[in-house]
């Protein structure tokens, strides 16, 4: 397609989206054309030249994303090199360290301002940058519901913590060290020293967390170009893998390379697979099936436990491990990971380097199987990642991160101690007179998508103050919350359905007998369904603070379950990138 324009002829790239507009005749050509030279650009600069979107997730208010206003400039002199037309463009960001009630809350939005900026504008293909947790997920939902050509660029892991003479790490430490402190068995003196040498460097956290996982797990589902997830924020290859992105971008409009080519139910399947044998985060469930309800792929919660049931954890990383993602990288990172995993993934599907999975990583090796260990010599023996386990406490489902867990607390009947807030709880967590032993099960309901709401990162609840002081380091605890993926803990999240919208789990009462049986996948209320249909005449759902207007309203209105993704139902699906003609 060539589109004449007033008075001359001009290629304005056959096919390409942008021509639409840059191409267009009489007055709207005119106008798409003029305003843009304000840009300083020449008058051919878009004469057949792909126009290639910089979505950036940078914000002085998402730490771990700082950087990415540097990555930008790399993106772009690989996009002009090939040829392409780069414009960088901000997004809402969502910070999880920072960003209250949880950053959860904006997953969606972020997704949506993603979505309607795409589509609204003269792209034809875009580079996401992301990094932190839920910018991530957010940019890969928002991308496939338009599904233009589209390649994700994290940010990369921060540099180990240091902390005098070891190593420490995002998240898992934080838990570590503040138990310790409510423990007594270190000062504040020693806390405050920890939190400077723990973020020393820019980047995400560098454990297996939640934005290590979400990077690996992209990478491995063809999102980003092979070998690039792990590379520390600092390291100069990861600008140099930004410009080669820069160029592959532009080379992906012209094979018409979109993510639903890629996003396939095998990429969902390696995605899955890799999650486990990462020791991932719990958190990459509800994203990958938020993410597969946006491309049209069938997933479930329980692919997430029968998919993983041959998979070993073989990355020695925390929380699972004792290793940091440096480490990780210098012992051969995503390629060798991903080779040492050898047939336990789908290596014939597309990447968007062009290449098959297989043809990405073949022949990569491992520099220090310490860290990536081989199959032989797993970290945690297959069937030990998630389990999703069922029950009349959870008709739809809760998940066990096995890898976190206390082997010995994975099969526990034991006394429930309920609360109704994430507050009540904290409140009595250090109180002295508190009635409980570490044979109790704790509790906390109305934290759910709903219910919080957002399902913030709360579930690994910190232990009563007097079995911290008692030495006990591990309890069973049940919610419908979600937990950081740097914590550990045997810890059942994402109760479904959540308390809020009327779930068992709203009917429980301290006193009550729970059996936790990981192994039978059965999470077990010790009370008949007629008492359980008896209290439920007496439930009221909660009322929600910030629920009676704005995102928060339309939020809770519109949220699904955990075993669905947490999207809202009217964003599920894709819209293409058609958009009508700008009326001038
Ligand atoms: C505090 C933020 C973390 C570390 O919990 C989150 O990033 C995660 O990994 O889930």
């Amino acid at each position: 397609m060539s589109a004449k324009n007033l008075g001359s002829t001009h290629d304005w790239g056959e096919g390409l989206r942008s021509a639409k507009w840059f191409g267009a005749d009489g007055k709207t050509g005119f106008m798409h054309r003029s305003w843009m030279r304000s840009e300083g650009l020449p008058d051919d600069t878009f004469r057949g030249r792909p126009v290639i979107g910089i979505a950036n997730s940078w914000s002085e208010l998402t730490s771990c994303n700082i950087h990415l206003r540097v990555l930008a400039e790399h993106v772009k002199r690989g996009i002009w090199q090939a040829g392409g037309v780069p414009f960088e463009f901000p997004t809402t960001s969502a910070g999880e360290p920072l960003v209250r009630p949880t950053a959860m809350l904006l997953r969606n939005l972020m997704a949506m301002d993603l979505e309607e900026t795409l589509r609204a504008n003269p792209l034809d293909g875009v580079v996401l940058l992301a990094g932190c947790d839920k910018t991530t997920p957010a940019y890969l939902m928002g991308a496939a519901s338009v599904d233009i050509p589209s390649l994700l660029i994290t940010g990369g892991p921060m540099l180990n913590g240091k902390y005098r003479g070891g190593d420490i790490g995002s998240g898992t430490s934080v838990w570590r060290f503040t138990e310790a402190y409510r423990a007594g068995q270190i000062d504040e003196a020693a806390v405050t020293e920890a939190e400077g040498c723990m973020a020393r460097s820019q980047g995400h956290c560098m454990t297996m967390g939640t934005a290590s996982t979400m990077a690996c797990v992209s990478e491995f589902m063809g999102m980003q170009l092979p070998g690039t997830a792990a590379l520390p924020a600092n390291d100069s290859r990861r600008s140099t893998a930004a410009h080669l992105a820069g160029r592959r971008i532009v080379e992906m409009v012209e094979e018409d390379l979109r993510p639903s080519k890629i996003l396939t139910r095998e990429a969902f399947e390696n995605g899955v697979r890799a999650n486990a044998a990462l020791g991932g985060s719990t958190n990459a469930v509800i994203h990958l099936l938020a993410l597969a309800r946006r491309v049209g792929v069938e997933l479930t919660l329980d692919d997430f436990d029968t998919l993983v049931r041959d998979v070993p954890v073989i990355a020695d990383l925390m929380p699972s491990g004792r290793f940091l993602m440096e480490d990780f990288e210098y012992a051969g990172g995503t390629a060798g990971f991903a080779e040492t995993l050898g047939d336990l993934l789908h290596r014939d599907t597309l990447t968007v380097s062009g290449k098959t999975f297989g043809e990405n990583y073949a022949g990569a090796e491992v520099y220090n199987p310490e860290v990536i260990r081989p199959l032989d010599n797993p970290v945690k023996a297959p069937g030990s990642g998630i389990a999703v386990v069922r029950g009349n406490l959870a008709p739809r489902g809760a998940v066990v991160k096995q890898s976190a867990a206390s082997e010995e607390l994975l099969t526990h009947t034991g006394r429930a101690l309920v609360w109704d807030t994430l507050d009540a709880y904290l409140a009595d967590a250090d109180d002295p007179e508190l009635e409980v032993t570490a044979d109790d099960i704790l509790v906390v309901r109305n934290v759910g998508p709903r219910g919080y709401p957002g399902m913030p990162e709360v579930g690994n609840l910190p232990l009563p103050r007097k079995l911290l002081e008692a030495g006990v380091t591990d309890m069973v605890r049940i919610s419908d919350a979600r937990m950081s993926g740097t914590s550990y803990g045997t810890v059942v999240l994402h109760v479904a359905p959540e308390a809020a919208a009327g779930g068992p789990l709203a009917l429980v009462r301290t006193g009550d007998t729970i059996t936790l049986d990981v192994p039978s996948r059965s999470l077990h209320l010790h009370v008949d369904d007629a008492e359980l249909a008896a209290r439920k005449t007496g439930w009221v759902a909660p009322q929600v603070p910030g629920s009676e207007r704005g995102w928060t309203r339309l939020y809770i209105e519109h949220v699904t379950q955990a075993d669905e993704g947490l999207d809202l139902d009217f964003l599920q699906g894709s819209s293409g990138a058609a958009v009508g003609p700008q009326a001038f």
